[in-house]
């Protein structure tokens, strides 16, 4: 098992340049970092090339985390949106490749956070979604390129709510590429069970998100830590764990993660920092790894 933290834990903004946080993380003592690729097409070849150097000479893997707009929506009804996305993928991967990424998450198969202002059509963007996933499936294939299918809470996607969901649409899809991703944030509002939602998952779990259930990092809210790390083990799961937290306000990740009231009690960079040092020590205990 690797353990990551997504850089968005000091950001605000998704565009926000990830180089500088491979040191940054490394230092913490941190395996992974995860990395937003909603702009990685505006990266230079010569700039992802550093990166990579960074992480190789930091001892450090990259992941990556997306969700899709609207505009890229591989499951939407329009057509002409899905060919979009579909490009947008590839190239996406194209350059997520460029950094020895091997795992991307998220809402790939939608669109993410879901506007819920019109009615929406489950059952048309899951089928839908399935054929997307499955027409950018060999292609990340060919790129070494995991895409793991994240199941998010009913508040900010309605494709996939539950594990259960998630075994069933990658069953669907059918690529030995193509793997649930479950977050415990999520987990915590609509599973009736963490031990059970894993234990669905067993051997198509892809990747995990970590983040207590008002998303602070893992240690500091009230999930059940000891039964997720329990069940981890009994289905063997050997790859990334990644904390998620989300604790500052403004910006598009403030707005898009609904974070209205400062989580931090007013830290600065270098409490956050003790704070997310203290969380992985306390998560390779008891997660292991
Ligand atoms: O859990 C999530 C959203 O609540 C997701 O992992 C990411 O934040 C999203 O895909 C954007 O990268
Ligand atoms: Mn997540």
């Amino acid at each position: 098992m690797k353990h990551g933290i997504y850089y968005s834990y000091w950001e605000h903004e998704w565009s926000a340049k990830f180089g500088p946080y491979v040191e940054k993380v490394a230092k913490l003592g941190f395996d992974i970092i995860e990395v937003a690729a909603h702009h990685i097409n505006t990266y230079s070849d010569a700039e992802l090339r550093d990166i990579r150097q960074a992480a190789r000479d930091n001892n450090i893997i990259l992941t990556a985390g997306i969700g899709p707009t609207k505009e890229k929506n591989l499951s939407s009804p329009d057509a002409d949106v899905r060919k979009a996305g579909k490009a947008f993928f590839e190239q996406t991967l194209t350059n997520v490749a460029k950094l020895d990424i091997r795992s991307i998450g998220g809402a790939l198969h939608s669109y993410w956070p879901v506007d819920y202002s019109k009615p929406v059509d489950k059952v048309g963007d899951r089928a839908r979604g399935v054929e997307g996933i499955h027409g950018i499936a060999d292609f990340a294939n060919n790129l070494g390129i995991n895409l793991c299918i994240e199941v998010l809470n009913r508040f900010e996607n309605h494709v996939l709510n539950t594990a259960a969901e998630g075994v069933a649409f990658v069953t669907d899809v059918g690529k030995p590429n193509v793997k649930v991703m479950l977050d415990t944030f999520h987990m915590n509002i609509e599973e009736d069970s963490f031990g059970d939602a894993i234990r669905t998952a067993g051997p198509l779990l892809g990747h995990f998100h970590t983040g207590e259930n008002n998303r602070r990092v893992p240690g500091k809210g009230n999930l059940p830590w000891h039964e997720i790390g329990a069940a981890l083990r009994e289905i063997n799961y050997t790859g990334a764990v990644v904390m998620e937290p989300f604790v500052k306000t403004g910006g598009t990740i403030g707005s898009d993660i609904r974070v209205w009231r400062d989580l931090t009690n007013g830290a600065n960079e270098a409490q956050m920092d003790e704070d997310a040092r203290n969380s992985l020590a306390f998560s390779r205990f008891v997660l292991g790894g």
